[in-house]
């Protein structure tokens, strides 16, 4: 076994909104046997998959896609924040492979990332710091967005170019599945946050990054009492998407619309491209088997929440 793969959703709100006692035990007791299975694979470098939310991407320049050489997590809600280990040189030789492939990948040497990325790696890795980390950025809430064909193609140009490293290799997806938290839009905002999607929300004044927060925190609240008042999380839609993955069927994705994928499923389910990029770059790197499937809707985390491992068996 070369590549070990982990997709596993995201939430900002944990600790903040939490579900039941035993939904909280449940979650963490499946992502503990996704870290025991990772640490039993024992990797020797990380590929993660990420989306980002207005803290470190912007439209001053909104790539659809972007590798990390060097990368920063801000330590939004209670994420981590740090420096991420990227291994310059081998980043760097990740982004000339790939764009020799045909795929227009951004490159940063200051990427700023937020809980998207530092949550998986904390959850599954024990930190940002453990293991050195190739961290691509895809834009799953600033249209317009790339969509399924365009990220099964970087996936697959990454999975090209990981398989000629003789390392372990780990790669992770992070975000979705089904879910519409209140993360703002550009045609819909008024002058102050447009300014501030526009970039001069980088760094963000600390009171308004806790009024940000809240508003998160209160949709959430407002989710758990009446369902209605955000776009319903989608479980049919979750699980047909998990097994298409499970059974390498990733090209039947393309023909889903970005338009199409928002109305099914709300718009940030486009995170889920984070999975789709990291089931091309495994499926690249030889047949798979999936293992570990989870799925619970979690209107606490406004999240159809889902974990599903899958490795190598060549
Ligand atoms: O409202 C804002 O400005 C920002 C909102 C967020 O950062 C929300 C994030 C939610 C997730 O990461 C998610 O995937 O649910
Ligand atoms: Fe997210």
């Amino acid at each position: 076994m070369n590549a070990y793969l982990h997709c596993l959703s995201h939430t900002p709100l944990v600790g903040y909104v939490d579900p039941a006692q035993e939904v909280l035990d449940e979650v963490n007791g499946v992502i503990s046997e996704a870290r025991a299975r990772i640490a039993a694979f024992d990797p020797e470098l990380v590929v993660l998959f990420a989306p980002d939310h207005y803290n470190g991407f912007f439209y001053d320049v909104m790539p659809p896609f972007c590798l990390g050489i060097g990368a920063t997590s801000i330590g939004d809600f209670s994420s981590a924040a740090g420096v991420l280990p990227v291994p310059t040189a081998l980043a760097e030789a990740c982004a000339h492979s790939v764009m020799k492939s045909g795929i227009d990948l951004a490159v940063s040497y200051c990427m700023q990332v937020d809980h998207g990325f530092a949550q998986p790696l904390e959850l599954l890795l024990g930190g940002l710091d453990k293991l050195p980390v190739l961290p691509v950025f895809i834009n799953g809430v600033a249209t317009p967005l790339p969509g399924f064909q365009r990220t099964r193609m970087l996936g697959e140009a990454m999975g090209r170019f990981l398989s000629t490293l003789n390392k372990r290799v780990l790669i992770l997806g992070s975000g979705g599945l089904s879910h519409q938290p209140p993360v703002p839009e550009l045609a819909k905002v008024d002058a102050h946050m447009r300014d501030r999607l526009l970039g001069s929300g980088k760094q963000l004044p600390p009171d308004e990054r806790e009024l940000r927060q809240r508003r998160v925190i209160e949709a959430a609240e407002r989710f758990v009492e009446d369902q209605k008042t955000l776009h319903p999380l989608n479980p049919i839609w979750d699980n047909q998407f998990m097994t298409l993955l499970e059974q390498g069927r990733l090209t039947e994705l393309d023909a889903i619309s970005n338009e199409e994928l928002s109305a099914i499923a709300g718009k940030s389910t486009h995170e889920v491209k984070t999975w789709a990029a990291a089931f091309a770059t495994l499926a690249a790197m030889g047949r798979y088997r999936a293992e570990g499937r989870y799925y619970r809707p979690i209107p606490e985390w406004i999240a159809g929440f889902g974990s599903l491992s899958a490795m190598t068996t060549n």
